[in-house]
């Protein structure tokens, strides 16, 4: 049974369309406990996206809208929340590629991301000193235009700025996207770290099963905007059809089932 309280976020029988035509999102349901690592796995165009983005309010942006259901965040109902009232109660969304203020320096977009909080020069100077000791590579980088560093590079900035607003949920979609296996591992362990020692819950939408399956504590597939599956490694490791579909040949090797921190 699920404690009520343990419950971060809670998505029910969510709908989406895109231009009024397009049903993206036709039956999501998903719990994400505090502290908890969840990821969301499903094929291109599965709505993986769209749920993020219906999770942090950003869908009428992108000329989206919820149909039905119901999203709940720390107990309340914030279906109808504003995306930067959403990143002041703690749920911040890194979407949309990595997207960085490609003019303004690697330090400037850390900075931007710690604004909306209102608090004062010491603790984002504090605040800022966190982030370059979790991604000591961008201390070098930090007088730099965004624009002229590594794509991964960038997604630590986006990953950064979203810290910089102290979430108690971060979102995170496709964080490994065209990124090397060197610096996706980089990431991960950061994201894992936070994880584990500050209790950070993380939502994150990622292609890759494998790696969804060795960070995540529990995966929820998606398919055509259903959510069809649940489970932490094994379950999906001992589904055929997951199996064949997203984890290839190789797909035999045992994994521990992780436990949150
Ligand atoms: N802005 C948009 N306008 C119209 N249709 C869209 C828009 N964004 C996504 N869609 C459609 O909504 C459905 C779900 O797409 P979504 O991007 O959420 O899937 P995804 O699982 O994130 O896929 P991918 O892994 O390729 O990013 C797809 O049919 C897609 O074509």
């Amino acid at each position: 049974m699920t404690d009520h309280n343990d419950v971060l976020l809670r998505v029910e029988a969510l709908e989406a369309v895109y231009g009024g035509a397009v049903q993206a999102l036709s039956g999501v349901d998903l719990t994400v406990r505090r502290a908890e690592i969840v990821a969301l796995v499903g094929a291109n165009g599965a709505g993986k996206t769209t749920l993020l983005r219906a999770i942090s309010n950003l869908l009428p942006a992108t000329r989206g809208q919820v149909t039905a259901g119901r999203i709940t965040y720390d107990g309340r109902d914030v279906g109808r929340t504003r995306t930067d009232a959403l990143v002041r109660a703690g749920l911040v969304g890194v979407l949309e590629g990595r997207h960085c203020f490609r003019a303004l320096t690697v330090e400037e977009n850390l900075i931007a991301g710690g604004l909306g909080r209102g608090s004062g020069r010491a603790d984002l100077r504090a605040d800022l000193e966190q982030v370059y000791a979790l991604f000591p590579r961008l201390t070098q980088k930090r007088r730099l235009p965004a624009g002229l560093v590594s794509g991964g590079e960038q997604q630590m900035v986006a990953i950064g700025r979203a810290l910089m607003g102290r979430p108690r949920l971060l979102v995170l979609d496709e964080p490994s996207m065209g990124l090397s296996p060197k610096v996706t591992a980089e990431i991960y362990r950061v994201l894992a770290d936070l994880n584990r020692r500050q209790g950070l819950t993380l939502l994150i939408a990622e292609q890759s099963v494998t790696l969804a399956l060795r960070h995540a504590h529990r995966s929820v597939v998606l398919e055509n905007g259903r959510s069809v599956l649940e489970g932490g490694a094994e379950t999906l490791r001992s589904r055929d059809d997951i199996k064949q579909y997203y984890l290839g040949p190789r797909a035999g090797a045992p994994a521990p089932e992780r436990q949150p921190a």
